[in-house]
């Protein structure tokens, strides 16, 4: 009897579909006999449960959708079930057959899941744990708690007084060998709050083994830490941008574009943040982002016009949180942060001598008023990084793998190779070591793969409701624009919003001063069709005309600007 006790406890979990069958006939066979009227109240409740059930309101540790469904499907069919068999008795055919055949048929998903299986594999290990403590030389150790998770499973692991976790460190491969995992498979953390208590991390697939798809954005503000990827325990390799400059390092091939993709990807879901883009291998890494980007410079004149706004939008901040007595720009949606992401900064340094000066002063000013810089590099030598102070500014480091021992500390900072940084060893794309405030251990990690597709998905599915920089910031590169250029101040929301009001000699003269009084980097066609007054395909076949005609250019995709600022006028005039 003891023995099956034992028997049936320690299978309890692959027991419970015919547990659970079995109980719902006898629940038949009772409430037929006892109260055959009562099949409607149970039908209610079914509908009730079954509705719970699915929408999470009930067992809320069902986190993921097939599970909840699962579960409601269940419920409804046990309860449809009972619901006959107290009114008509559960002989009545053909629900017999029905209990026999769908127990069974209920019990594949509950026999094969995979999560349920994990935390039984658990449950049995850490019954199974003062055993094993003393075969792997941990006496007196126990397990206090384990979560299951979707790599594996990790415990906090209670040890007998006088032990440390370093004597858990030094038997790893001691505890894989107790526990049966593959080599590798186990790693020990000191607890933070007791040096009697360690945490005990078992992988039972290695995260890094293959490339891990992304999943969706996993921040909806840049003040949320976006996660990058995951590290060998599987756990996040989270960083904030907030107010940080970041430079990305690594040779060719190494990923940098896949983290940049991530980190766009992110921050295109994020409406309280505008952002700018320069690429100067003629826009073939950021090209597909255009519908995200506010901007993007393809040209070395271009990329220096881009990063001027950039200081004179922080300029600008500067003064406006000064006049008010305050420290730091917070970023909302009316007053975004802008970042500016770089792809390949070297070619930066060689083609766009000037464009350093501004990105240095970007680099030193930016961060207390949310203009920061995101630059990717081969190699960060101080030539391909400019003169300049830009590199030492860069407190969020991302270091891919790079070809020498001694490009690590180019990338991650001196010293940053012998403290155990070891970024020459990593062995396949989108590996990095992340170096940022918070982040101090060489913990390798794994970028997220964001496919092409998912490249192009996202950007047009964020793309149509990209913030605009706020009105003081716009009108920072608008002066500078026009002061440059006509030594006057043209506001061009202004202009917008009068016209808005007032469209003065119909909706082609309107549209033409709009794209005259553009910002450099165009209007959308949206906002040409709110101020014109007219539907897509005529603002586009105008657009088009006078494009031809070489009066105005398309900045970016979906974005146009007058190719003079005189195009109102000429035209009007012709
Ligand atoms: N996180 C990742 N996981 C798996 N594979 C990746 C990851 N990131 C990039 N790769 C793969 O590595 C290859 C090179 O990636 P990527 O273009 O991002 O490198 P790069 O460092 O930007 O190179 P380059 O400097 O030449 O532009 C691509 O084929 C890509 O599929």
């Amino acid at each position: 009897m003891e023995a099956l006790a034992r028997w049936l406890f320690r299978y309890r979990s692959e027991l419970a579909p015919i547990a659970f069958g079995s109980s719902l006939g006898a629940a038949g066979i009772v409430l037929h006999a006892t109260h055959p009227g009562a099949w409607p109240w149970i039908g209610l409740v079914t509908v009730t449960l079954s509705v719970a059930l699915v929408k999470g309101w009930l067992l809320r540790r069902l986190d993921r959708f097939e599970e909840r469904l699962y579960a409601s499907l269940t419920a409804c069919a046990a309860g449809i079930w009972l619901t006959l068999a107290t009114a008509v008795g559960v002989s009545w055919s053909p629900l017999p057959w029905l209990l026999l055949l769908g127990t069974p048929t209920a019990g594949v998903p509950w026999w094969t899941h995979r999560r349920r299986r994990a935390r039984v594999s658990v449950e049995r290990t850490i019954r199974a744990w003062p055993d094993n403590a003393e075969a792997i030389g941990l006496v007196g150790s126990r397990i206090v708690s384990a979560v299951v998770d979707a790599w594996g499973w990790r415990a906090r692991v209670g040890l007998r007084g006088g032990q440390t976790a370093a004597d858990a460190l030094n038997r790893v491969p001691a505890i894989e060998s107790g526990l049966g995992t593959r080599p590798g498979a186990v790693r020990v953390a000191p607890d933070e709050a007791r040096a009697d208590h360690f945490t005990l991390r078992v992988l039972d697939r290695d995260p890094h083994a293959k490339p891990i798809p992304w999943t969706g954005p996993s921040v909806s503000s840049v003040h949320e830490p976006i996660e990058l990827g995951v590290h060998e325990d599987a756990s996040p390799a989270l960083v904030s941008l907030l107010r940080r400059h970041a430079l990305i390092g690594g040779i060719a091939g190494s990923g940098k574009s896949g983290v940049l993709n991530v980190i766009l990807a992110d921050l295109a879901a994020c409406p309280d943040v505008v952002l700018w883009g320069i690429d100067l291998k003629g826009g073939m890494e950021l090209q597909p982002w255009a519908p995200c980007l506010d901007r993007l410079a393809t040209t070395p004149q271009e990329a220096t016009v881009l990063l001027r706004d950039g200081t004179r939008v922080l300029e600008s901040r500067a003064g406006a949180l000064s006049r008010r007595g305050l420290r730091v720009w917070e970023p909302t949606v009316t007053a975004p942060a802008l970042v500016i992401v770089v792809d390949e900064y070297a070619e930066l340094a060689e083609e766009a001598e000037e464009a350093l000066g501004h990105a240095d002063s970007i680099a030193r000013r930016g961060r207390a008023v949310a203009v920061t810089l995101l630059a990717a590099t081969q190699r960060p030598t101080q030539q391909a990084m400019g003169r300049k102070a830009v590199r030492s500014q860069m407190d969020v480091r991302v270091c891919l793998r790079v070809r020498e021992r001694r490009d690590v500390d180019l990338v991650l900072g001196q010293g940053m190779l012998a403290a155990g940084w070891t970024a020459h060893t990593l062995d396949a794309p989108g590996k990095f070591l992340l170096s940022a405030p918070g982040a101090d251990e060489p913990q390798r990690a794994r970028a997220y793969l964001v496919t092409d597709a998912e490249v192009s998905a996202t950007a047009a599915r964020y793309g149509p409701t990209r913030p605009r920089l706020d009105a003081l910031s716009q009108s920072a590169t608008r002066t500078c624009e026009a002061s440059d250029e006509d030594d006057e101040v043209i506001d061009a929301e202004l202009v917008l919003q009068e016209e808005e009001s007032e469209p003065e000699g119909g909706p082609e003269s309107v549209l033409l001063r709009a794209l005259d009084a553009a910002p450099p980097q165009g209007h959308s066609v949206a906002d040409l069709m709110r101020v014109s007054g007219m539907g897509r395909t005529w603002v586009y076949r105008r657009l088009q005309e006078h494009a031809a005609a070489g009066r105005v250019i398309q900045v970016s995709r979906g974005r146009w600007r007058s190719e003079s600022g005189e195009t109102a006028k000429t035209t009007m005039n012709g």
